[in-house]
């Protein structure tokens, strides 16, 4: 992907705007949260502080922090409408669904009356994200209506423990930071471009995280993770992935997990998720997973010059800690609301409405045949 062109269908390559928060590919394969490399916050810090970052414009100090996370967890509790609204979710339902609804329905009951609520009402759906699709979740899978507090002070580990039921180990919980960090931005991706555009009429915050939540569901955006997982799971060991991938190269079928709209050579949070997908195999004691994406990667590398993006490596690494894989996506949101809504914040503050032109392509100019002409 050395030559790949940034330029054609897709807007791909245009200027839609400018961004103080982040940039993708600036050098082929760089990423940058408000001028911090995404390897040192991965390494240095915790979600928490990378969505005041994103927030706030610097990262806290220690009492900043203190007062952030404990606000978050403050708010935590939902309103008892939206878990009856939750409640009546048919079990079968795809969780981003579920969390579409959810945030839509928060914004019902606390709507955002101007734009000054708009750092508050970002807080509410950071802090409410994890207890809205897990009391559904819980609810409908084994009958039991949870509390959506807990103990836990960072998000991912709160995650885990209402979805396991008990405290995450320090390793997971470490994975969930270190994930949710990976996921927190990513420039004018199809999801915020969505909540963008959405901000540009002057809209609300729940409808512009609504419009994002519904673009990260497909599969060739956050979707990209569950559906890297119902790939690898068949895989018995990494002669059989090899196998297997080769049958889908030959049948032309896209790999998901794998290429990426700007980077050329390869996606920075791959190695970071992949150091941790291994580690958990050894935890578990068991590296099919880790072997069949690793053999995977090798062969799309060299048959394709393809490489894994930020989804790839998080499917093994998620089912190693036993979430079930339609959870994987909203994990995405859970993160990714930091970027979206830091996206609105920065789009109101210098605004125009987006409004792109078409190149037509239809027919000429003609009559309206009568009815019965047609
Ligand atoms: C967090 C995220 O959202 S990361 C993205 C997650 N999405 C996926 O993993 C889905 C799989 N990947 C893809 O569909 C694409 O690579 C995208 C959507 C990410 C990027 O799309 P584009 O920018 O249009 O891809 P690009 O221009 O690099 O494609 C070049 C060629 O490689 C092929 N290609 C790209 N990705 C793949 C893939 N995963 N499997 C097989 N072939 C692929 C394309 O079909 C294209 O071939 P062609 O020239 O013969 O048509
Ligand atoms: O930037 C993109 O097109 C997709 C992506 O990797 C992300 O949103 O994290």
């Amino acid at each position: 992907m050395a030559d790949k062109k940034l330029s054609g269908a897709g807007l791909r390559g245009q200027s839609a705007g400018e961004t103080a928060l982040c940039t993708v590919g600036k050098s082929g394969s760089g990423l940058t949260y408000r001028g911090y490399d995404i390897k040192e916050l991965a390494e240095k810090v915790s979600f928490e502080e990378v969505a005041y970052l994103l927030a706030k414009g610097e990262l806290p100090n220690q009492s900043q922090l203190d007062d952030y996370k404990k606000r978050l967890k403050s708010l935590r509790v939902l309103p008892q409408e939206l878990k009856d609204v939750l409640e009546r979710i048919p079990k079968d339902a795809h969780p981003m669904d579920v969390m579409r609804t959810g945030a839509s329905m928060l914004g019902n009951l606390e709507t955002e009356e101007s734009f000054d609520e708009a750092d508050a009402h970002i807080e509410r759906l950071l802090a409410t994200f994890p207890g809205m699709v897990l009391y559904w979740y819980r609810f409908t899978h084994d009958g039991v209506r949870i509390d959506t507090d807990s103990e836990e002070l960072s998000i991912g580990a709160h995650f885990l423990r209402l979805l396991h039921d008990k405290s995450p180990s320090k390793l997971h919980a470490d994975v969930m930071n270190t994930s949710l960090i990976l996921y927190a931005e990513h420039e004018f991706n199809a999801s915020t471009f969505t909540a963008r555009v959405c901000a540009s009429t002057l809209s609300d915050l729940h409808s512009c995280v609504t419009g994002a939540i519904g673009s990260l569901r497909g599969p060739l955006h956050g979707g990209a993770n569950e559906a890297a997982m119902e790939l690898i799971e068949d895989m018995k060991d990494a002669d059989d992935a090899e196998q297997k991938l080769m049958g889908m190269l030959e049948r032309k079928e896209k790999i998901m997990g794998f290429g990426h709209a700007i980077y050329r050579d390869f996606d920075p949070r791959n190695d970071i998720i992949k150091a941790w997908s291994k580690k958990l195999s050894e935890e578990v004691g068991d590296s099919r997973l880790y072997e069949v994406s690793a053999r995977c990667e090798e062969v799309m590398r060299r048959e394709k010059n393809l490489f894994p993006n930020a989804d790839f490596f998080h499917a093994s690494a998620y089912n190693y800690m036993g979430i079930p894989t339609k959870l994987f996506t909203p994990i995405f949101v859970m993160s990714r609301v930091t970027g979206w809504t830091a996206h609105v914040k920065e789009q109101r503050a210098n605004n125009r409405i987006i409004r792109p032109s078409a190149d037509y392509t239809g027919p000429e100019s003609r009559a309206v045949p009568a009815l019965n002409e047609r």
